[in-house]
């Protein structure tokens, strides 16, 4: 019996690892041994130790750089390891830019099209930004298009965060998915809670001899609203930039990059929440994601740091490693930005 893979793709911060937190704490409830691959664009693993720390699910990474692209040829070697753990399912979380076609052919090729199905392929969307993506991101084209493939290639469309906006910008949202994507199926609700009894059905657990995984019915109804019927360095700074393509060339190659800064191991004092906030938003737009472990003055716990959509969250964490930050985004200015942060701790 082949192993369903589910495919989890969508914008940076839009939901995809709070998903699969989800995924696999139905997975696991079910008896089944799920495998993990994640993608990563920084060169730390922060979803990872998230993932480990709520889940203890072992999670294959692969970091600093986008296996739809840059780091294509490693995605058949992480699988053939995570096969020799006999996973009853799959896992695989994108990059936020990362083309889940590209990721989708990659499971055709021949030494894996015998052991691995594709069971679904599921794009979040960020209710509160997806609408100004095209616009935003003009410069990159690549970028856009493989927004644009993240919507195309999903059979579950995800439109995630609409506790951050107005009915009407889900409407839109529907519209605009519906004119690239009138087949899939789309659910509207906030922190990516769906019904998931849809996507597991008929998985079970190895030495099961029932019948081969189907695909669920639908019904994965969201928690706001369902579709209408619509007719139809010593900074510690290091970057990885997805390298722009030969024309015609195959993956995602925006100019989309990430830069790790981590806090001098000889640093002894702690950041006030505001300095940290403040060194994060003067990037504007062009920081399209952070996220990180840092220790901040006056709290005990190691805190993470998410920012999403301009959106700074904190919550406690029990990181044991040294604090950094990855900082991912358009047209980064690295050497300013190491700058800044070194500045921080002088
Ligand atoms: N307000 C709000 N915040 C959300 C919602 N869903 C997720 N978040 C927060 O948004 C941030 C990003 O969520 P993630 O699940 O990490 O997003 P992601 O797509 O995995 O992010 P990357 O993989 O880093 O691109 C986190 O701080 C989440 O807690 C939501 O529906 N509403």
């Amino acid at each position: 019996m082949k192993i369903p893979v589910i495919i989890l793709s969508g914008f940076l911060g839009s939901g995809k690892t709070t998903l699969l937190l989800s995924l696999l704490k139905e997975s696991k409830r079910r008896g089944l041994n799920p495998g993990v691959i994640m993608n990563e664009l920084g060169a730390k693993d922060v979803d990872g130790y998230i993932l480990q720390e709520s889940t203890g699910t072992s999670v294959e990474k692969l970091l600093d750089g986008c296996i739809c692209c840059s780091r294509k040829e490693e995605l058949p070697r992480s699988l053939t390891a995570l096969l020799v753990r006999r996973p009853d399912i799959i896992y695989i979380e994108l990059t936020g830019v990362a083309d889940p076609d590209e990721i989708a052919k990659s499971l055709l090729a021949p030494a894996l099209a015998d052991r691995l199905q594709l069971h679904h392929a599921i794009t979040l969307l960020d209710a509160e930004n997806a609408l100004e993506y095209s616009s935003r991101f003009s410069s990159d084209k690549q970028l856009v298009r493989t927004l644009r493939k993240q919507i195309t290639t999903a059979d579950l469309i995800i439109v995630n965060k609409s506790d951050l906006v107005e009915p009407e910008t889900l409407w839109k949202i529907e519209k605009m998915v519906y004119k690239q994507n009138s087949e899939s199926e789309i659910v509207f609700t906030h922190y990516s809670q769906i019904n998931l009894a849809p996507l597991l059905t008929g998985i079970a657990a190895r030495g099961f001899k029932g019948s081969a995984p189907r695909r669920g019915p639908g019904n994965i109804s969201g928690t706001v609203l369902q579709r209408m019927s619509t007719g139809s360095s010593s900074s510690g700074g290091s970057a990885t930039a997805v390298h722009e393509p030969e024309s015609g060339a195959d993956g995602s190659f925006s100019q989309v990059a990430a830069v790790t800064l981590t806090v001098p191991p000889a640093w002894a004092g702690s950041l006030r929440q505001e300095e940290l906030e403040q060194f994060l938003r003067q990037w504007g737009y062009s920081l399209l994601r952070a996220k990180g472990h840092v220790r901040l003055a006056g709290r005990d716990s190691v805190q993470l740091v998410q920012l999403a959509g301009n959106r700074i969250s904190w919550e406690a964490s029990s990181y044991p490693g040294q604090p950094y930050i990855v900082c991912i985004g358009l047209n980064l200015d690295e050497k300013a930005i190491s700058h800044s942060w070194a500045a921080l701790f002088s």
